[in-house]
């Protein structure tokens, strides 16, 4: 049975400096299942995300109150290594960033880095996670060349790719389509609602539709407050609160 909060954020709030950004969120992410965490700029979807994989501990002056647990088990727990955290929960960013290297090195990366060599399994990985990212087809003659050649489009899904090389159980995804084309946003899309059969995803964007397209649950974060969540069709068709209405309607961006 796929857990109900496998991602669960228990009263969780989060400072930069003294500017504080997320106030008391309580949210339970299912496993297996893609959420969408929307809201307007600046409400603090991206920083609720990073969180996932201690990604903003690096930054000056930040402090959490609260606690978020995968799996039952805390990020903040003294023996979590983040190294290892890193490995369970992959991250896409808005802007596709392959290194500069050719398409097979930039899927195997993280294997590399863990000291895994040997060229069979290599192969195999770089077949198994281009198909799983829907790019093996177009890429199968060119492995061995720069993943600059490749089209926008192609080079978030090699991201994609990449961050699911190493089997995570979670996929962090910040607004993975804000650089893409129609056409390419829609095979993201696609993708992403393949994904889930494999992975828990988190989603952040700003494009309604989007969230309604390939999400499960939703949740509308406002000035750092979790205001709505549920899911997404109820979010979308009969939400709760006045605000989300008024979000998802259009009223304010
Ligand atoms: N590194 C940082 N240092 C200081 N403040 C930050 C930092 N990153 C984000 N913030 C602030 O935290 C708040 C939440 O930002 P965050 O990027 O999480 O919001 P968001 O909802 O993802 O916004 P957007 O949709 O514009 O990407 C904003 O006021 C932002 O200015």
């Amino acid at each position: 049975m796929p857990r109900k909060d496998f991602i669960a954020i228990d009263n969780f709030s989060f400072s930069y400096g003294a500017a504080k950004v997320l106030h008391g969120i309580n949210m339970d992410i299912p496993e297996k299942q893609v959420t969408a965490l929307i809201g307007p700029s600046g409400c603090g979807k991206s920083t609720l995300l990073r969180n996932m994989n201690r990604m903003n501990d690096l930054i000056e002056g930040v402090q959490h109150e609260g606690d978020i647990r995968l799996d039952g088990k805390s990020l903040y727990d003294p023996n979590v290594e983040v190294i290892s955290l890193r490995k369970r929960v992959g991250m896409v960013f808005q802007k596709y960033n392959p290194f500069a290297k050719t398409i097979y090195e930039n899927v195997v990366f993280s294997l590399r880095v863990a000291g895994r060599n040997k060229r069979s399994e290599l192969d195999d990985v770089v077949e198994r996670t281009l198909r799983s990212a829907a790019l093996w087809d177009e890429v199968k003659d060119r492995l061995h060349t720069s993943a600059f050649g490749l089209s926008g489009g192609q080079q978030q899904r090699l991201c994609i790719a990449r961050a699911i090389a190493n089997q995570p159980e979670i996929l962090l995804m910040d607004e993975p389509c804000a650089a893409l084309d129609p056409t390419a946003t829609l095979r993201i899309e696609d993708l992403i609602r393949d994904l889930k059969e494999q992975f828990t995803i988190v989603i952040v964007t700003h494009n309604m539709e989007q969230a309604s397209r390939c999400s499960d649950l939703t949740a509308f974060l406002y000035m750092g407050e979790l205001v709505e969540y549920d899911r997404t069709l109820k979010v979308f068709e009969t939400p709760k609160e006045e605000r989300t209405e008024a979000y998802i309607s259009g009223r304010f961006s």
